[in-house]
């Protein structure tokens, strides 16, 4: 129930609701089509109604009398139409009513900017008043030009203001409009009256020689009328050829002059004249491009496909504590603090203040001894004090760090189990604003530990064999399922031991990824695994490329921008789900597969932090060959379930304690420096079921998360030597290289007293069982089982497979 709230209350913080009333495409080409049409038909109705109205006005109101037919051709529609908006109404200004309407239905179906339109509204339905008004200032009475509304408000204006203040109103109004609309000037005025005057006078003087020339020339004699012509001698360029008028001394000078400044006069004022070319102002945007895809269509929202997904409830899961808190067992508690007081004073250690803070699997004593106490001499004491309380488990923290004090961990009598209903319906897990939420546990203060799996950004898990890896694994998923919706992370599964993660095949349409071409999204196969993990390297490097193009730096950023629709589908940008690739029994597969797992996983792990591939890695076998540098280097968030030894706690804490823990999900957890002790969150096998059945009944995707190809190397693992022609020293010689960790032929030769071209077969025998890597020139070859036990491991499984 929680979870609903939260959800609801985000979606309120989100603009996106603001968007619901922004239509879809098809949507404004219906409505467009609509107003169209309805402009169309007032238009009709309107314009007869100037014909019909006298005919038709006995009928008006009336609609349900059938047999009357009113001559409009709309009918009686178009008649009460008309009459309400033209005779009751604006009178012949109605038309700019009507047209309006057609005019948005036409911006509508071509999904123009609506801006201009509502320009057009504002204006238009201004001038229809002032039309309106204005017919009604000449017409004595009611009539169809003004329509009521003009009549009845000129009226008023009159009373009002008197005939000449309603002309004053009236005109100022208009000078208004003609300003501002129209964006006229008094120059603009001036030069069009100019321009028309010119146009007229062009229209009468279509001959170059005006009448009035012609008239006066007729008067001229010969030699002035010869004069003339050389004067108007005007070259194409307009300049007049002087020399020639100098030259005549015979000439009548005022004549003359006359005659010049015409022309001179003539010619300017062609070029006063001139037209000039428009110049198409280019049309400028108000607002940005993505702004108006976000306004239309809203935000791009990865979840619609799947729009009516329901997230699991939280009554999925069961609460195993009864409803009941922590129960403090006064009588233990002061048992405890008892014979840790008694057993440091024993080594005379003095304690000047103890604490103890119950927690669900632990409790921790937290002690300040007495100055002059040197810490070292109390962790040395740790086998001693955990002797005296009888109790496994023990751990001391000395000193805990940001708090001067130390602590001793002291498993309770009874442990409580931490249900994963508790840690989901959690405000802490509810409310985290994080990208991957991982409501793991909870600590020793009975707090909820919820981290970010983005943020770690990978994880490391190890444990001895039922101390609650699997437990982990699935409170880790289960997480995701209640926070993150199918479009936003994609799991890839893989589990050698092909029972643990099988239940999640009912959500591989929701939840899953996988390669093209392959059936089962869960993998189990050594050699899928290798093609899968090379194709998240390939989605890596293709993501980085997205990434580089949109100028992002990580993946939020990168989805927030395809939101806001500011990368083109087209440009094959897409929404990018995380994506958690979750390895179980990790150890198996790199005893089979060596470098071919390691390499992939370790590139993976060092790039992909910010193009949001996840990496979750568990394994029962903490060792050194297992969890290699590499691979170490690039996991600092790492969970440790109980262990058998320190040397495996050291291998993935890098300090003891995974040792001491007492198991059933008892577990540390470090992101770098410090190490929290939580009791991790159960959730059995049937919540899963139950969790995934309800996700997997509802409407999935078409297929699961396509990963892209891998076209997987031959050779390698593939054995294409088979097992029957292999040499029969084949299992000895792979011992030696293993041993020796040194693939050459040679070597063969020597311990195993060979010939040359049997050592060559052998070895090219191992390199097709994946125990030798390939010819590398002089170098030796590589070899790619660390230890006998996974060579003997790897051809169990071999002949296994067979
Ligand atoms: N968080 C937990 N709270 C309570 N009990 C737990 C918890 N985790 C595990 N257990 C108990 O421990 C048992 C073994 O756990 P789990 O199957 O997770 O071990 P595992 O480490 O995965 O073992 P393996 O490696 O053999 O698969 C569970 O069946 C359960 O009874």
């Amino acid at each position: 129930m929680a979870k609903k709230k939260t959800s609801t209350s985000k979606k309120k913080k989100t603009p996106r609701k603001k968007i619901s009333f922004a239509l879809s495409k098809q949507q404004k080409i219906l409505l467009g089509s609509f107003l169209f049409f309805v402009g169309l038909a007032l238009i009709f109705s309107f314009v007869s109604y100037f014909f019909s109205w006298q005919t038709d006005q006995s009928i008006v109101g009336i609609i349900e009398e059938r047999e009357l037919q009113a001559e409009n051709w709309l009918n009686k529609f178009g008649n009460n139409v008309a009459h309400f908006f033209v005779y009751d109404g604006f009178g012949i200004a109605a038309f700019i009513f009507a047209f309006l309407v057609t005019l948005t239905g036409i911006y509508y179906f071509f999904d123009y900017a609506k801006k201009q339109l509502l320009r057009f509204w504002f204006w238009g339905l201004l001038v229809m008043l002032w039309i309106s008004v204005f017919f009604g200032f000449f017409a004595g009475t009611r009539n169809l030009f003004s329509g009521v509304m003009g009549y009845e408000i000129n009226d008023f204006l009159q009373d009002y203001l008197g005939l000449i203040g309603a002309i004053l109103l009236m005109t100022f109004l208009a000078i208004v409009y003609l300003v501002i609309r129209l964006k006229m000037t008094p120059e603009k005025v001036g030069d069009a009256i100019k321009k028309t005057k010119k146009d007229i006078v062009d229209d009468f003087n279509t001959d170059p020689a005006s009448e009035e020339n012609s008239e006066n020339l007729a008067q001229q004699t010969d030699y002035e009328k010869q004069v003339i012509e050389e004067v108007v001698n005007i070259d194409d360029t307009g300049s007049i050829d002087l020399e020639t008028i100098v030259d005549e001394d015979n000439l009548e000078e005022p004549f003359l002059k006359t005659v010049i400044q015409n022309e001179i006069k003539d010619s300017t004022d062609s070029e006063v004249a001139m037209e000039i070319e428009k110049v198409a102002e280019e049309e400028t945007v108000e607002e940005n491009i993505s702004k108006k895809l976000v306004e239309d269509f809203g935000e791009f929202d990865p979840t619609l496909e799947l729009s009516n997904y329901k997230f699991p409830t939280i009554d999925l899961l069961k609460d195993y504590t009864g409803g009941k808190g922590i129960t403090i067992n006064q009588e233990e508690l002061e048992e405890n603090k008892n014979r840790i007081v008694n057993t440091l004073n024993n080594y005379k250690i003095g304690i000047s203040n103890i604490k103890a803070t119950v927690g669900p699997t632990v409790t921790l004593y937290e002690i300040v001894p007495e100055a002059g106490i040197r810490i070292s001499k109390i962790k040395n004491l740790e086998d001693d004090i955990a002797l005296s309380l009888s109790a496994l488990g023990i751990r001391i923290i000395a000193p805990i760090p940001g708090r001067g004090t130390i602590g001793i961990e002291v498993p309770n009598k009874k442990p409580r189990i931490v249900s994963m209903r508790s840690v989901i319906a959690s405000p802490k897990f509810q409310n985290a604003e994080m990208e991957l939420p991982l409501s793991l546990g909870k600590t020793i203060s009975n707090e909820t530990f919820v981290v970010d799996l983005a943020k770690m950004p990978h994880l490391l898990m190890a444990g001895a064999t039922g101390q609650g890896k699997s437990v982990g694994l699935n409170a880790i998923l289960t997480s995701l399922l209640y926070k993150k919706h199918p479009a936003e992370v994609k799991f890839v599964l893989v589990d050698p031991k092909k029972v643990e993660l099988t239940l999640f095949n009912k959500i591989e349409r929701h939840y899953l990824a996988k390669l093209p071409n392959t059936e089962e999204a869960i993998i189990t196969d050594t050699n899928k695994v290798i093609n899968t993990l090379n194709s998240l390297c390939i989605e890596m490097d293709e993501r980085y490329d997205l990434l580089k193009d949109a100028l992002c730096r990580n993946i939020k950023e990168y989805n927030t921008k395809f939101k806001n629709r500011k990368l083109n589908p087209n440009d094959g940008h897409r929404f990018l789900p995380y994506i958690v690739l979750v390895i179980d029994e990790f150890a198996d597969l790199i005893m089979t597969a060596g470098k071919e797992v390691e390499t992939p996983i370790a590139r993976l792990a060092q790039l992909a932090r910010a193009i949001g591939i996840h990496l979750i890695i568990a394994t029962q076998r903490p060792s050194v060959n297992v969890i290699t540098g590499i691979i170490k280097a690039n996991f600092p968030a790492r969970i440790a379930f109980r262990v058998t030894s320190k040397i495996d706690s050291r291998t993935i804490l890098d300090s003891a304690g995974a040792d001491q823990l007492i198991g059933r999900g008892d577990m540390l957890y470090t992101q770098g420096n410090d190490l929290t002790r939580l009791q991790c969150a159960f959730v059995d096998t049937p919540e899963v079921a139950d969790i995934v059945d309800y996700i997997g009944s509802q409407k999935a995707y078409a297929s699961a998360h396509m990963l892209p190809e891998y076209e997987g190397e031959e050779g390698g693992t593939n054995l294409d030597i088979s097992v029957d022609e292999r040499d029969q020293l084949f299992r000895e010689a792979a011992e030696v290289l293993v041993i020796a960790q040194q693939g050459s032929a040679s070597l063969l030769q020597r311990k195993l007293k060979l010939g040359y071209n049997r050592a060559g077969r052998i070895i090219d025998q191992l390199e097709a069982a994946g125990i030798v890597g390939p010819f590398e020139g002089s170098k030796a070859r590589q070899v790619l089982v660390p230890t006998i036990d996974a060579l003997n491991q790897l051809l169990e499984n071999e002949s296994n497979n067979l």
